[in-house]
């Protein structure tokens, strides 16, 4: 199956550490972290076995990458999920974050340095294999007056040190990753992946973010890929009736697939992997079965030209209004 004329497999090369591709992400944040959060202080060190329960089940359905993050309280129901499922740790891609510190989050680790060690004990593993800075805002006070550079360089040492094997950053615009890459003795120490918000409705987080990350040798991951089918607001106000919902209905009756497989395989059709989450076995396993098909160019154009006349960000709303 081609991305016109490219296989849609060599859309990124990142592999397990025994060297199998990897498959779209399962995420462990969103709706998880809240609920966490949410509950009485002495119950939230216990596992959310919902979680434990959804993640077996996207990983016995074909998943091996998990995503997580220091903010989701997560590396335990990852850890227990792993275990639980029989899968060989090296046959898992596990990625997860450093906390930067931002409004809407608990304090993060002192350093990267020494979340990841906290991370390597949480998760019950001796390497991550994916480590990102979950976003470029930096709280000078919550992230103990680190910076884009000096968190990087010390990514760039955890990579050295073997605890990860691939490092990267997240919701980050074109200038934070420049600072990055300027404090990178070489390519292979600069960043690998860009995990952003991507979906019709928001076609670059932050200005020509999709142009660098091509030129760089970047992959963008897509978190919120499926925003269009229920995240929808404006002036707080859910909205049903945006344009994209009879074009996705057209796409699913002229494709044979449902309208989330549409948007995934949309989105891998741009080079672009995504994360993506369900509790519901049915929608895992659709979510996987978007290599057998192929959106003409015709509609992907007719996907993309909706999506441009009606913006929405789901995500870091209030962070990135100075940005265009
Ligand atoms: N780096 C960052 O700053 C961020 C990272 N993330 C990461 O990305 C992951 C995924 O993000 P998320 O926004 O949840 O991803 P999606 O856009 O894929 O949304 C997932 C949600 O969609 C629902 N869903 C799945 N299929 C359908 C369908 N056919 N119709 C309607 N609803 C459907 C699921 O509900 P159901 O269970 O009912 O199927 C689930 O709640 C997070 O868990 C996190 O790991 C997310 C946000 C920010
Ligand atoms: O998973 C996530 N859900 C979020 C909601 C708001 C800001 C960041 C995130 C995540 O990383």
């Amino acid at each position: 199956m081609t991305q016109f004329g490219k296989p849609i497999s060599l859309i990124h090369n990142f592999t397990t550490k025994s060297g199998k591709a990897i498959t779209l992400g399962t995420g462990t944040g969103t709706k998880w972290q809240w609920l966490k959060k949410g509950r009485p202080e002495d119950e939230q060190h216990t596992l959310h076995q919902d979680l434990v329960d959804q993640l077996v089940l996207a990983l016995e359905n074909g998943y091996n990458h998990i995503d997580t993050a220091e903010v989701y309280t997560t590396h335990p129901e990852v850890a227990a999920a792993v275990k639980q499922s029989g899968i060989k740790r090296e046959d898992v891609f596990i990625t997860t974050k450093y906390n930067p510190g931002f409004r809407t989050f608990v304090a993060a680790s002192k350093s990267p340095t020494e979340f990841i060690d906290i991370a390597l004990k949480e998760l019950q593993t001796d390497y991550v294999d994916l480590f990102l800075i979950h976003s470029p805002f930096f709280g000078e006070v919550i992230s103990h007056g680190q910076t884009i550079e000096s968190a990087w360089k010390e990514l760039i040492d955890a990579k050295k040190s073997g605890k990860v094997r691939e490092i990267g950053v997240s919701n980050f615009a074109v200038p934070h990753i420049e600072k990055a890459i300027k404090v990178s003795e070489s390519k292979e120490y600069q960043p690998k992946v860009n995990q952003i918000e991507f979906h019709p409705y928001l076609q670059n987080q932050t200005k020509d973010i999709l142009k660098f990350a091509k030129e760089n040798d970047i992959l963008i991951e897509a978190y919120g890929p499926l925003t269009p089918l229920f995240r929808i607001k404006k002036d707080g106000k859910e909205v049903d009736d945006h344009p994209l919902k009879p074009v996705l209905a057209k796409l699913s009756e002229k494709y044979g697939k449902t309208d989330s497989q549409i948007l995934l395989r949309y989105t891998l059709q741009k080079g672009i992997l995504p994360i993506t989450t369900s509790s519901k076995v049915e929608r895992i396993r659709q979510s996987l079965d978007i290599y057998n098909f192929e959106i003409s160019k015709e509609d992907v154009e007719e996907i993309e030209s909706v999506g441009a006349s009606y913006p929405f960000r789901g995500f870091f709303d209030e962070e990135f209004k100075d940005f265009d």
